[in-house]
Formats: structure tokens, C-alpha cells, sequence
């Protein structure tokens, strides 16, 4: 029989100004996830589960004082749950120290794909990378080889526009021009228009896209002869909010013009096939459900669609607990062949350290953000979702496998001009 306690750290970004506050609703998810596992006979049997967790407002000092407190006050935590890319740099660059594992659950950023810097972290969260392969499928399927891209000064759009810049060089397809803004996309915008560009690619945060559809208006930089780009985690009603509060001088009815016929791409966070079973014995929809619950409880009025920051990417906490069950389940059946549990673990030790990667670095189960597995550079290897803007809603036209190469497509998309707009100015010869 086996039996004791088994702590893992938890940071989660729940105040704060700046970054994401997913904490609200990631750390309710993975308190679910703690519930479902210490009620699995078949999991960690003999062994509960704790997780000790603190708030990191999103912010990296916070993140690494939390980080230390964890680490230096008993009982000895096994691993790092984290959220927020800013915080999982500076967290998992250093959890080596300890041997710890990292795996965040809310970290976006391309740079954190880096073995060398960060050689045990892993993430339920995609990198922002895993929008591009899907782009580029597009830009082949509707045929344009000649794009722009219009990018916000930020570390995260920085590295995602050159994995994108790789991946067009490789499909051969153009970039007649790349514009970056820090706050003002004004200039961008105009430029844009002088380098006749017609298929672009959008990055930048949600304030910054209002402030680009209005000066996208302005240059009458939309339409039949345009197509837009845009990243599909922005909330739905997006480009005709806060306009007044945020100095946007465009009327909601002239963003919603320019906005209209965009497509976005968004990495996949919720299992789409709704009735299927998963590892925990839920579909995604029930663990809406639970949720839901959990959050009214928490004081959210969910039915007033107050939802919490961080309901997107719950799925994430979620499975990451089950991950980090999964892992250990597995090592300990391990050690166990050596007479060892999870309870010699020490920050010093690095053999069990080791054993504790490759069980997260094997890792393959269905979960309710779909099949949780991880890629070499412990990223997580997703689905992404395609949705056409289309009389001021969002249309789903279809889902991409990147792993696969396989576009499911449901030939619901629909262009201003009635044909997909050409890449460039087509000359027509009089006959
Ligand atoms: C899709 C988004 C909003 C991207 O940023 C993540 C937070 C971060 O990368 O710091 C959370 N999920």
C-alpha cells in the first residue's frame, strides 16, 4: 500500500492590471481537475493529491516571489502549475534549478518553445505560433501568394511574425510589406495602402484591433478587394465596444463595415466533439456545466454572461492537473520496480526528475481541450478553428490539423465582392 501526500505549486494570475487575470476562472478548472483525480481509485491509489497555490497578479517578480515561497516553506512541492507567458519565463527558467517541472496552462508566447532556456517546461496552452501553419493553408486554398503584415511592437506578435515570415518563405508565398505600430497604427495603416497590399495578416491585442479597424475605415483599406486576418481570441462583439471610452472616432455601424467579411484563426481550447467521452469521464459539455457551477459559487453571475477571465482557456487548467496525475501515476509505478515512491523525490534529485519528464513528455489523452499531447519543445500540440465575420457574427468555416495536414472545411464562407479577392491588382487586357 501506498500512502502520503504528493504537493504541487500552483501560480495563478488572479488581480492585476496588465496581462491576463485567467487565474479567475483557470484556477476554479484545476481545482475540479484536483476533485476528479483524488477521486479516482484507479489513479495515484493510496496517494492524495494537493495543490498550494498563490497569486502572481500576472506579473513575473510577483510569480518568482510566490515561486520561492512555495519552494521554501514545507511540505516539498513535486512540480509548478503557471499561468501567463511573462510569469512562465521567469518561472520555468529557473524551476530547473529545483528540478521541478513546469506546466503552464496560460502561456502564449513563441519564445517559450526553448528547450535550452526552459528544458522542463511544458504547456496545455498552444504557443501563438500554431495560428500560422493554419494561415498559410489558407492563403494557398483561396490562392494568394502576395501578403502583408501588420503587426502591434509586442515580444509575442514579434515572435510570431518571424515564425510566420519562415513558414511563407517555405510556401513560397510573398510579403510585399511588414508594419509594425507601438500604440498608433495610423502610419501602418496608410502605408499599407501605398504598397497596394490585399491580403493581410493581423497581430496585435484586442484595444490595439479597434484602433486598427477605424484607421482600416478611414483608408477604405476593406471590402471586396480586401481580406483581413484577424486573431480569433478577441471577445465577440469586439471591433463596435469601448469605442467612446478607448477614443475610437469611428461609429460602431463604420466598424462594423470595415469589419465585415474578416476571417479569424483561433488555437482550439474546448474538445469540439461535444458527446464524446473523455478521460475524466465528461464531455466538454458537462464540464461547461461543472464549471458554470463552480463559478456561480464563486460569485460570478454566469447567466448574466458575467464570465471571469480565463473562461476560454479552463479546459487547460484543467487537463493540466490530469496531466500532472497521468505523470506521476506513472512514475510512481516506476520507482515502485526500484523500491522508490515520489516521496524520495528531492529538488536535488535529479533521476527522479528525469523520470517525472519523460512521463509528462509522453503524455497522450483525451482531455476536455481535446488531445492533450506535447511536442518535442513541450508545446502543446493543438487543433485551430477558422470563423468568417459575416453579417456581424462569427461563422465557423472550418477546423485545421496541423499535425495531420488536414483541413476540414464546410464551405460556408461567403466575400463581399461574391468572389475571393484576388492577392494583387489584376490587370484585365482589352481584348
Ligand atoms: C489566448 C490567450 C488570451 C493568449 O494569451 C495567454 C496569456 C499569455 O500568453 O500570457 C492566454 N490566452
Amino acid at each position: 500500500r501506498r500512502d502520503g501526500d504528493l504537493h504541487i505549486g500552483g501560480i495563478f494570475p488572479m488581480e492585476g492590471e496588465g496581462g491576463w487575470q485567467g487565474g479567475q476562472a483557470c484556477k476554479p478548472a484545476a481545482e475540479l481537475a484536483l476533485a476528479d483525480v483524488n477521486a479516482r481509485s484507479d489513479l495515484l491509489s493510496g496517494f492524495k493529491l494537493y495543490i498550494h497555490s498563490n497569486d502572481s497578479k500576472c506579473e513575473p517578480g510577483l510569480g518568482a516571489s510566490v515561486m520561492y515561497n512555495l519552494l521554501y516553506n514545507p511540505p516539498q512541492k513535486l512540480l509548478l502549475l503557471a499561468g501567463c507567458s511573462t510569469v512562465c519565463t521567469t518561472v520555468a527558467e529557473a524551476a530547473k534549478m529545483w528540478n521541478l517541472m513546469v506546466l503552464c496552462y496560460g502561456a502564449s508566447s513563441p519564445a517559450l518553445s526553448d528547450r535550452a532556456r526552459f528544458p522542463t517546461l511544458f504547456r496545455t496552452h498552444p504557443s501563438a505560433t500554431v495560428h500560422n501553419p493554419t494561415r498559410i493553408k489558407l492563403m494557398q486554398k483561396f490562392g494568394w501568394s502576395r501578403i502583408a503584415i501588420l503587426q502591434q511592437a509586442e515580444e509575442v506578435f514579434i515572435s510570431t511574425v518571424e515564425d510566420l515570415e519562415a513558414h511563407c518563405k517555405k510556401a513560397g508565398i510573398e510579403i510585399v510589406t511588414r508594419q509594425s505600430f507601438l500604440s498608433d497604427p495610423a502610419d501602418a495603416v496608410r502605408n499599407l495602402r501605398r504598397q497596394d497590399a490585399r491580403v493581410i495578416v493581423g497581430l496585435f491585442y484586442v484595444v490595439a484591433a479597434r484602433r486598427v479597424l477605424c484607421e482600416v475605415y478611414k483608408h477604405r483599406l476593406y471590402g471586396k478587394s480586401y481580406v483581413w486576418f484577424f486573431i480569433g481570441w478577441y471577445e465577440d462583439n469586439w471591433f463596435e465596444t469601448n469605442l467612446e471610452k478607448e477614443g475610437i472616432d469611428c461609429t460602431p455601424e463604420q466598424m462594423r463595415e470595415a469589419a465585415e467579411g474578416h476571417l479569424t484563426t483561433e488555437a482550439l481550447m474546448w474538445n469540439q466533439n461535444s458527446n464524446q467521452t473523455t478521460i475524466s469521464g465528461m464531455t466538454s459539455e458537462d464540464f461547461r456545466s461543472r464549471l458554470n457551477e463552480a463559478l456561480r459559487e464563486a460569485g460570478y453571475d454566469i447567466d448574466g454572461e458575467r464570465y471571469p477571465e480565463g473562461y476560454q482557456e479552463a479546459p487547460l487548467a484543467y487537463d493540466a492537473v490530469w496531466a500532472v496525475a497521468l505523470a506521476f501515476n506513472k512514475t510512481m509505478e516506476k520507482l515502485e520496480k526500484s523500491g522508490l515512491s515520489l516521496k524520495n523525490f528531492t529538488y536535488t534529485n535529479k533521476k527522479i526528475a528525469d523520470d517525472i519528464y519523460e512521463a509528462i513528455n509522453s503524455t497522450s489523452f483525451l482531455g476536455v481541450s481535446g488531445l492533450v499531447a506535447f511536442s518535442s519543445q513541450g508545446d502543446r500540440i493543438a487543433l485551430t478553428q477558422i470563423e468568417q465575420l459575416t453579417d456581424n457574427h462569427y461563422v465557423k468555416l472550418g477546423y485545421y490539423d496541423t499535425q495531420a495536414d488536414n483541413l476540414t472545411w464546410l464551405e460556408r464562407e461567403r466575400w463581399v465582392g461574391g468572389k475571393v479577392p484576388p492577392d494583387r491588382t489584376v490587370v484585365v487586357n482589352e481584348l
